[in-house]
């Protein structure tokens, strides 16, 4: 923030406890971050249920205060003009393989002081921070599309809303190995995340969750902070009566028509939990639509219907957002699904990835060295690419026909697609 810092301070601080001196510093953090999002004014008590979660996730919570005082009637000084936040947190990266990595959330910078380089100075500041304390991966969801490339940050995994229709015509093809059963939904504060760990393990693209999480599908925390009597749940049990997986959902009253369920949270650590808890939201009397707004794109509840068009699908848009910090490490972390051997020209603007790099993947596992001076690469891409082809979500080919990646030896991006597959789809359940 070199062109800023006579106007502005930095200040980097844990959400602090109530009766605490820095509570008052905790909130105004608070408060400007909804005003960022264009929330409401956040009551007191969403603001300690809030700053009581950020600790237990360990935020670490980032202010910029103007210097000085602000003009009368204005926001105070205190209030920051910029916000910024950041968590570590496992990303899954296939083969149940955990990369520790740098999440970034809670982004806003104040309109009157907007395009004045605030976003690239702590962006830049904290991804080299990162770096230095030995992280290979940043990871956001963004709020839009056009914000993030720039600083390395390529689409990862994707999702999808959907309605689906639960009248007569849903019917899967698949015989219930468990059984689902209605629960009150405040077991899911000390279920969810159970049974989200289990679902963590074996979910490329997957991100651990925070704490917010099991307050939101048990319904302990709503939008407004207070609790959402609205919020049900249903639990499904395997064969021997273990819980693998749950539904929070709630009915969104008889004004909306055609009678619908919107879905709070779905987390199914089995095929079986998934389909036999659609089939429980299929059958439940009076409703004719179930919402999801989190839907994997590939779904097998797609692929469960005797009629696939009982989905109608919309939205489908970016998910998760992956930056390399460290490419040499980001790709030895990896397990490979085909053998082979690549050599990968990374430009980075940001200079944290960049290089010409041997990967080399042998029975899965990988090594990585840096290419001796003059070896010719088979590919040259952006390091926002590799973060794109990082879980496999979108073919190397595809980014070759975008014209984002450039083949010099043929056949090569075909290769990366292979080495790089993973064993299930990629899907992130958790926003940040
Ligand atoms: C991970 C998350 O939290 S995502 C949430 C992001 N926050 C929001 O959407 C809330 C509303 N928006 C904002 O608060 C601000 O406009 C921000 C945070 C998006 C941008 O902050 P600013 O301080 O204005 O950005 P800054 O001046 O540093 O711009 C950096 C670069 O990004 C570009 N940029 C900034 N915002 C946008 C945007 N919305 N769309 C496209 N480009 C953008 C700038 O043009 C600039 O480009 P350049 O350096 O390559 O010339």
């Amino acid at each position: 923030m070199a062109d800023t810092k006579a106007r502005y301070r930095v200040q980097q601080f844990r959400a602090a406890e109530r009766e605490t001196p820095d509570y008052g510093r905790s909130t105004a953090w608070v408060q400007a971050v909804g005003l960022g999002f264009h929330q409401q004014h956040r009551s007191d008590e969403y603001v300690e249920k809030a700053l009581s979660a950020y600790r237990v996730d360990n935020r670490e919570l980032t202010g910029v205060y103007v210097d000085g005082d602000a003009p009368a009637h204005a926001l105070a000084a205190t209030v920051p003009v910029a916000t910024y936040a950041t968590m570590r947190k496992p990303l899954n990266i296939g083969y149940g393989r955990q990369l520790d990595s740098r999440l970034v959330t809670s982004v806003t910078v104040r309109g009157t002081h907007r395009r004045q380089g605030l976003l690239r100075g702590l962006i830049t500041a904290d991804l080299a921070a990162a770096k230095d304390e030995g992280l290979a991966m940043a990871a956001l969801t963004a709020s839009e599309g056009s914000i993030y490339g720039r600083f390395g940050f390529g689409v990862a995994t994707t999702e999808r809303s959907i309605a689906v229709d639960t009248g007569p015509r849903f019917r899967l093809r698949w015989e219930a190995t468990g059984t689902v059963e209605a629960a009150d939904a405040s077991v899911l504060l000390d279920l969810a995340p159970l049974v989200f760990a289990r679902v963590h393990r074996h979910t490329p693209g997957s991100i651990g969750r925070q704490e917010y999480y099991r307050h939101l599908a048990s319904g302990a925390i709503g939008r407004d902070g207070l609790p959402d009597a609205t919020v049900r749940c249903a639990l499904h049990y395997d064969s021997a009566g273990t819980v693998d997986g749950y539904v929070a959902y709630r009915f969104k009253g008889w004004d909306t028509k055609p009678y619908t369920m919107e879905v709070v949270d779905l987390v199914a650590a089995t095929d079986a939990a998934y389909l036999e808890l659609w089939q429980y939201l299929g059958s439940i009397d009076l409703i004719e639509r179930v919402t999801w707004e989190e839907a994997p794109v590939e779904d097998p509840l797609t692929w469960a219907l005797q009629d696939p068009r009982c989905i109608e699908s919309s939205a489908v848009r970016d998910m998760l957002w992956l930056r390399i910090l460290d490419a040499p490490a980001a790709l030895a972390a990896r397990r490979y699904s085909a053998d082979s051997r690549l050599v990968l020209e990374i430009k980075d603007a940001l200079g944290f990835a960049s290089g010409v790099w041997v990967l080399e993947s042998d029975g899965g596992a990988a090594a990585v060295a840096g290419a001796p001076a003059g070896t010719e690469p088979d590919l040259t891409l952006d390091v926002a690419d590799l973060g794109s082809m990082y879980l496999g979500t979108v073919s190397p080919v595809t980014l070759s026909a975008a014209g984002r990646i450039r083949e010099h030896t043929q056949g090569a991006t075909f290769t990366a697609g292979r080495m790089f597959a993973v064993e299930r789809p990629a899907h992130c359940l958790t926003h940040f």
